[in-house]
């Protein structure tokens, strides 16, 4: 199993890239895990304490569940990939059974971050938009789909979403041995990434 991590900061457009890579390949080849489903459980939290959570933190991500969960898969085991809801900033007692295959690929803000993680993908990517075009990304998307009104958002990213990415997230694109510019759709280099993937699932 190739395990392809794709990182970057919040609204650079990995969920984007995701899926303009899988779009016409092979659906029961390449199978997708997503950080975002393994943020910690906070069911022992109210609402109201779980929105004032620092979600761009390593720590607030169970990355012992997601290196088991790769290990199952790269094992030949299928697993239960939990749900995440960003309206109830929480897991929801539903999951996915997500099944091996030739190819998963693991995409997060913050999976470079961690040196398990990072030491089982096989190719590492770093999606790149300039900060501006990122907040006005986000901005729009929490706004309209995740719950958040603008004041809560400018103040978020103030105060949490750029210090943690200063800090945690912009360090990790040193270990990219790719870095996908995103400030406009860059199909060039979706096919590229599509092309590898190509040839190794033509190799088995
Ligand atoms: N290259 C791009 N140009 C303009 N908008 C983009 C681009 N890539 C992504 N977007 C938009 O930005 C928002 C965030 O993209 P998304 O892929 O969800 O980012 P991420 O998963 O990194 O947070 C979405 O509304 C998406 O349609
Ligand atoms: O309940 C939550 C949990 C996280 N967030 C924010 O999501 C982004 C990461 O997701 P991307 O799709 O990669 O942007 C992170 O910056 C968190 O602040 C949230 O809004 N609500």
């Amino acid at each position: 199993m190739l395990i392809i991590g794709i990182a970057g900061g919040t609204g650079c457009g990995k969920t984007t890239v995701v899926n303009q890579i899988i779009n016409e390949l092979p659906k029961n080849e390449v199978g997708v895990i997503s950080q975002d489903a393994y943020y910690n459980d906070l069911s022992h939290l109210t609402l109201e304490e779980r929105r004032k959570t620092n979600f761009d933190h390593p720590n607030s991500i169970d990355f012992n569940l997601l290196e088991k969960h790769l290990k199952a898969l790269k094992a030949g085991e299928s697993v239960e990939q939990p749900v995440y809801s960003f309206l109830e900033c929480n897991r929801i007692q539903k999951t996915i059974p997500t099944h091996p295959r030739k190819v998963m690929i693991v995409e997060g803000i913050l999976i470079l971050t961690n040196s398990e993680i990072r030491n089982m993908c096989d190719i590492k990517i770093f999606v790149h938009a300039d900060t501006d075009e990122r907040l006005i990304r986000r901005l729009k998307r929490d706004v309209n789909e995740r719950g958040w009104n603008l004041n809560e958002t400018l103040e978020n990213y103030q105060n949490v979403i750029k210090p943690m990415h200063d800090q945690f997230i912009e360090p990790t694109k040193e270990y990219a041995d790719i870095i996908i510019p995103n400030n406009k759709y860059n199909t060039v280099a979706v096919e590229i990434v599509r092309s590898i993937i190509n040839e190794k699932l033509a190799e088995a």
